[in-house]
């Protein structure tokens, strides 16, 4: 379990996030969506301690960061590590002794190659890669669908699937409703820095309809195409 409470976050004078709470069970997968900018990787990046915030973090599982693998959209490399190299060193960062690591390659990525000079799809594999080789309990992913090619999406989903029934506790950004759907026990929608909106499963279709409306609206009027 993670509990959030009133957290909020500030960059400057904008707040950013206002007072979020939320529990986060274990063994369920959750989705979060909202607009460009409305405040995903922010409220990630508190989660993962990699901000300062307002309000409290907890967790069954202590120090959180320790427990939790994050995959940002766009994971970075330091130049002239490998990907063994980093798969390594993540693992060895946890403890973690993985005798055979290219057994342990599932999106068959070029694990000599410098990780800096991956694509950004391959990137992505490798990051997602290293936090699950690490045995994390807490997994936040953010846009893991995004930019990988169609068989990485499908193995992808089945590998959140996996970690659900393993019991762990998944959260996922995405822009692609059909991926949250496939995935997600619950989604949370966002709306500048405000977590607007809870909706379990049976609701999906509804969320999904919602959203539609919301971001159609009259807006290709607007266009005039004719
Ligand atoms: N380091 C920073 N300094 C100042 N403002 C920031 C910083 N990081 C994010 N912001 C602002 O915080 C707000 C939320 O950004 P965030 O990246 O969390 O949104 P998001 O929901 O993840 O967007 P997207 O869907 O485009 O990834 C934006 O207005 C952004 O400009």
């Amino acid at each position: 379990m993670i509990s959030i409470r009133n957290l909020s976050k500030k960059f400057g004078t904008k707040e950013v996030l206002h007072q979020i709470q939320l529990d986060y069970e274990q063994g369920k997968v959750y989705g979060i969506v909202g607009e460009n900018g409305a405040g995903k990787t922010t409220f990630f990046r508190c989660i993962a301690g990699l901000e300062d915030y307002e309000g409290e973090i907890s967790s069954d599982l202590t120090p959180l960061k320790n427990h939790l693998g994050l995959l940002l959209t766009e994971p970075f490399f330091f130049p002239k590590i490998t990907g063994k190299e980093y798969l390594q060193l993540l693992c060895q960062a946890r403890d973690v002794q993985i005798s055979n690591m290219e057994d342990k390659n599932v999106f068959d990525l070029p694990l000599n190659q410098y990780a800096a000079t991956y694509s950004t799809g391959m990137k992505k594999k490798l990051a997602l890669t290293a936090i699950l080789l690490q045995g994390n309990e807490y997994f936040i992913l953010d846009e893991p669908f995004n930019g990988v090619d169609i068989q990485s999406n499908i193995l992808i989903t089945e590998i959140i699937h996996q970690l659900k029934a393993l019991n762990k506790t998944v959260i996922i950004s995405s822009h692609i409703f059909s991926t949250l759907s496939d995935t997600c026990d619950e989604i949370h929608v966002m709306n500048q820095g405000n977590l607007i909106k809870s909706v379990q499963k049976p609701d999906f279709a509804i969320l999904e309809t919602e959203i539609k409306q919301m971001t159609l609206g009259k807006k290709l009027d607007k266009l005039g195409l004719t």
